[in-house]
């Protein structure tokens, strides 16, 4: 019996796992191999001899698949502990089928070596007919052989189990493949295979996407961290990398059909959503809606630089977030980069660089999203402390029950649940650098006198430890509450605040800025790797007139999906624009409105010109939607087909 994968496609395309799943047309598989063997010129009586390779071709084929062998070699192992004592054995071959390692039961060794299967031996179809391994190869599926199936006479005592290893473009790498005596065939052994192939995709997946955010995602949340679920990899800026098997199977799109998707695009959010959601005391599964309407659940993982940081807690997610990219993260590093003309933000940069390395903490106030953060690490690399660590915190992300850890650090059984060996606090971690404590506002009255006391002595003491450590940080520290007003309220010391407040510093809000069109310039220059995109003159007009609630944050993201919704076209009109944004400007319309008016009036426009200029620009903002554009007019369907008839 020869199968062919024809698994039913409930749980994803490589599984389910039953060994009973598959039922291709078998007689019509194996008749078109041997067809194809015949064609090689192959004889089923013949006894091929085809020799193993030399031991340094051998040596030089592993380190040729390094990667593969690496990964698939523990896989390997717990598959044979599955199998040991059955007359089997594990094969890994190369992606033309030459054997790269094998496991082996002694007692079937000698029958195996009898028919070549050892390392260095080729098992394509043009070597060796019909076989598991080659028509795997050729079919890019799982294939089991059985007995006489196989082309070759002298492999009939045979029966083999294999599944081709793919990378992240489905291309096949690799063969993983268990043989043994056809006596010993047994039917859950194909699924086995199947799933240790697939644990060997996941792990070269993880293993080439290092440095990328990574989704792992199922509709159902307890398949998360299983081999059902699926993953996909994204770059700092949200920009599709790939997935692997299950996440392609779960999109339900093609590799290169994903490769003009970004996280938006795909789970309906911002990528620095993601951030944002990571940044909450106690991140939950992420419920996340696909471009396909399936709901999924997801948890995240970042891995930027070196090391990876799950975005399972407030402290790991906060330093991935500090560092951006490494181009990135050149052009937005210093003061200089922050100055794009605006008079009050140049002031705040000469301030501020007045007391570079003077020891001096400063104090940044701004609401949410208007670079606190930005500047804070602006401030460090500028500073003679540039090449010593930036260590942030976020006092609002972090359970009042971890803070005091997390900033002190602990000693070996300071408490329950503490590991084992302790753990170096925040302040520490940042000795030589700068400390940046965000949402300071919101650090706990009851820590505030420990903090104030490391500020004064300049020693910090772990929990649980009679020892107190030295310690030299520049302090920063950021807020968008007013602290005299927590002041009087009781939830701030007054002590503390006078210690923090050396300079104090506040960052206009986008809405007040007079430099946007510079800003908008460069955040689209970063968005798109220093692409040349501009936005149209209504864009920035509107632009000028919003609000902006979430600052910089807010305008990057925007401009983010817009970029991606721009495509090929250079200039972003409101076309571009998402949703949310236009939902926005249409309950501004009646000033936006106004405005074009008066240009228009000013051009010597008459009425009915600037009627139909105001229809064809609603229509634009609506994405062409006649009842939208009606409905934000306040006129009906007909009154838009009868300016514009060639729009029925
Ligand atoms: N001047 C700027 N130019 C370009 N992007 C900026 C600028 N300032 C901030 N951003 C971007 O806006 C986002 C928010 O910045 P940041 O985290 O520094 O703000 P914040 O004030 O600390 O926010 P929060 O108060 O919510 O913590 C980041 O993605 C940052 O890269």
């Amino acid at each position: 019996m020869l199968h062919r994968d024809s698994a039913s496609r409930l749980d994803g395309p490589g599984l389910p796992l039953s060994g009973t799943a598959w039922n291709g047309d078998t007689a019509a598989l194996i008749e078109t191999s041997h067809r194809r063997s015949e064609g090689y010129g192959l004889c089923p009586g013949a006894r091929p001899d085809f020799g193993p390779l030399a031991r340094n071709d051998l040596t030089l084929l592993v380190e040729q698949n390094r990667m593969l062998h690496t990964h698939a070699v523990p896989a390997m192992e717990t598959l044979y502990q599955q199998i040991v004592n059955t007359h089997n054995m594990v094969l890994l071959t190369d992606a033309q089928g030459v054997i790269v390692h094998s496991l082996g039961d002694a007692d079937f060794l000698e029958k195996a070596n009898r028919v070549a299967l050892t390392p260095g031996v080729a098992w394509s179809e043009e070597r060796r007919g019909t076989n598991a391994i080659g028509t795997a190869i050729v079919e890019k599926a799982p294939s089991l052989v059985h007995a006489d199936q196989h082309f070759l006479a002298e492999n009939h005592f045979l029966t083999c189990s294999a599944a081709p290893i793919t990378d992240h473009q489905g291309r096949v790498v690799g063969v993983l493949d268990v043989s043994g005596d056809q006596r010993s065939y047994h039917k859950h052994t194909m699924a086995l295979v199947r799933m240790s192939a697939l644990m060997i995709e996941n792990q070269l997946f993880s293993a080439t996407f290092e440095h990328a955010i990574t989704l792992h995602f199922h509709a159902r949340p307890e398949f998360i961290g299983t081999l059902m679920e699926g993953i996909a990899s994204f770059s700092p800026g949200g920009r599709f990398l790939a997935a692997n098997r299950n996440g392609l199977f779960q999109l339900g799109l093609s590799y290169p059909a994903l490769q003009s998707h970004t996280f938006s695009s795909l789970f309906g959010l911002p990528v620095a959503a993601l951030f944002d959601h990571y940044r909450t005391a106690a991140p939950c599964l992420l419920d996340l809606c696909m471009h396909n309407g399936v709901r999924v659940r997801a948890r995240a993982q970042l891995r930027l630089g070196s090391g990876v940081h799950a975005l399972t807690s407030p402290v790991e997610a906060r330093t991935p977030v500090a560092a951006p990219p490494a181009a990135r993260s050149r052009r937005l590093s210093g003061l200089r980069y922050l100055d794009t003309g605006d008079p009050q933000l140049a002031q705040v940069i000469a301030k501020v660089n007045k007391v570079l390395g003077r020891d001096i903490p400063i104090l940044v106030m701004g609401e949410t999203g208007t670079g606190k953060e930005l500047l804070a690490q602006a401030i460090h690399n500028d500073s003679p402390r540039a090449q010593g660590p930036f260590v942030a915190v976020n006092c609002a992300s972090i359970p009042e029950t971890l803070i005091e850890s997390e900033l002190f650090g602990y000693e070996e059984g300071a408490f329950t649940g503490a590991r084992k060996k302790g753990a170096v606090g925040k302040i520490l971690q940042a000795n030589g650098g700068t400390l940046f404590l965000d949402e300071i506002g919101d650090m706990p009255v009851s820590l505030q006198a420990h903090l104030l006391r490391v500020l004064q002595e300049r020693m910090v003491t772990p929990l649980g430890s009679g020892k107190s450590i030295p310690v030299n940080v520049e302090l920063i520290c950021a807020t968008n509450h007013n602290l005299r007003e927590r002041i009087a309220r009781g939830l701030f010391r007054e002590d503390l605040y006078y210690r923090l407040n050396g300079l104090v510093v506040k960052l206009p809000p986008l809405r007040d800025r007079t430099d946007l069109d510079t800003v908008v310039r460069k955040i689209l220059s970063l968005e798109s790797d220093g692409g040349s995109y501009t936005v149209s003159d209504e864009v920035l007009r509107l632009f000028r007139q919003h609000k902006w609630p979430g600052n910089f944050r807010q305008l990057t993201n925007l401009l983010r999906t817009a970029v991606i919704m721009a495509g090929d076209e250079q200039e972003i009109g409101l076309r571009h624009m998402p949703d949310d944004f236009l939902d926005d400007i249409d309950q501004a319309a009646p000033v936006a409105s106004m405005a074009s008016a008066e240009r228009m009036i000013a051009n010597g426009a008459n009425l009915e010109e600037m009627e139909l200029s105001a229809i064809l620009k609603s229509l634009e903002a609506h994405g062409g939607n006649v009842s939208a554009t009606a409905r934000a007019l306040g006129v009906s369907r007909n009154t838009i087909y009868r300016k514009l008839p060639h729009l029925k």
